[in-house]
């Protein structure tokens, strides 16, 4: 007897035939990365093209919205199949570590299960030695304001290239957004002049406030704004409707769209800065 009622029943054979296309499919996605790996191999190109991986999985992305679907789903998926063809390739997927950088969330949980225990002793005994940012700041305050400055326009140009070009920053004309770390001693004022954000002399009118770790794991989206404000890592003061904008808007953008070079940076930036704090924490 068949404890399933009928219509069960006939939900789940269409699900195992779902389940066999989806396997089915896997395995054309696995004959065509291997055609592509031969091609790639005569051409003597590298087996690895992270841009490629990034537009796979931008699309998936994509099609995942307009199906509604969710999108830890699809990047779970992609990442396997990702994953699968780099093994298939020879690569051992434990060898790459910008893979969060190119996705801009965790890439790794979704093939390994949760991530690794912090760093292992003998770098974290490295890192303790790494001098906390407070130590930084003395010398730091010595490099000429306009450097600074300068440095800051470029590294935010660079960032907030795609969004400035579609005028989604267009909320800063005229406005002064300051950024402050007490830690390094630190603080710049930022305003939109053209098409330009440009480092100001002005006060600001809102501040965001955060350590040099906290402001970096937000920059490399290791963490989200949500949780850095909540736990009150940064702090919003001033005009707060501004503040909230530019928070907002930087919740929203685009990954995709930073540089691969300036992603991958500012991830093996925000995680050493997490790990020394983490052994520097450990050791007080
Ligand atoms: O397109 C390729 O060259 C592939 O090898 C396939 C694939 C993928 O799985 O989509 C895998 C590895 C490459 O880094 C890029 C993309």
């Amino acid at each position: 007897m068949n404890p399933e009622p009928s219509a069960l029943a006939l939900l789940r054979r269409g699900i195992d035939g779902l389940d066999d296309a989806m396997l089915l499919l896997l395995a054309g996605r696995r004959r065509l990365v291997g055609a592509a790996a031969t091609l790639k191999q005569r051409a003597g190109l590298p087996p690895r093209d992270p841009e490629r991986e990034l537009r796979v999985l931008a699309r998936g992305l994509g099609l995942a919205r307009r199906l509604g679907l969710p999108p830890e789903l699809a990047r779970g998926q992609l990442s396997l199949v990702i994953a699968d063809a780099w093994r298939q390739q020879g690569l051992d997927d434990a060898q790459d570590e910008d893979d969060d950088a190119i996705e801009g969330v965790a890439m790794r949980p979704a093939l390994a299960g949760p991530p690794a225990e912090g760093p292992a002793e003998p770098r974290r005994r490295l890192l303790r030695w790494l001098p906390p940012p407070k130590r930084w700041a003395p010398l730091l305050s010595r490099l000429p304001q306009a450097w600074q400055q300068r440095a800051l326009e470029a590294a935010v140009g660079r960032l907030l290239a795609a969004p400035l070009a579609k005028g989604e920053l267009d909320f800063m004309r005229g406005r002064r957004l300051g950024i402050a770390v007490p830690d390094l001693g630190l603080s710049w004022v930022l305003e939109l002049q053209g098409d330009r954000l440009r480092a100001s002399d002005e006060p600001a009118e809102a501040t965001v406030r955060g350590s040099a770790t906290d402001l970096l794991l937000l920059a490399s989206r290791l963490e989200d704004a949500d949780t850095l404000f909540f736990q009150r890592r940064l702090e919003l003061t001033g005009d707060t409707e501004l503040g909230l904008t530019a928070r907002n808007l930087l919740d929203r953008l685009p990954w995709e769209s930073v540089p691969l070079g300036a992603r991958i940076a500012l991830n093996r930036g925000a995680r050493l800065a997490r790990d020394a704090r983490d052994a520097y924490r450990e050791q007080a």
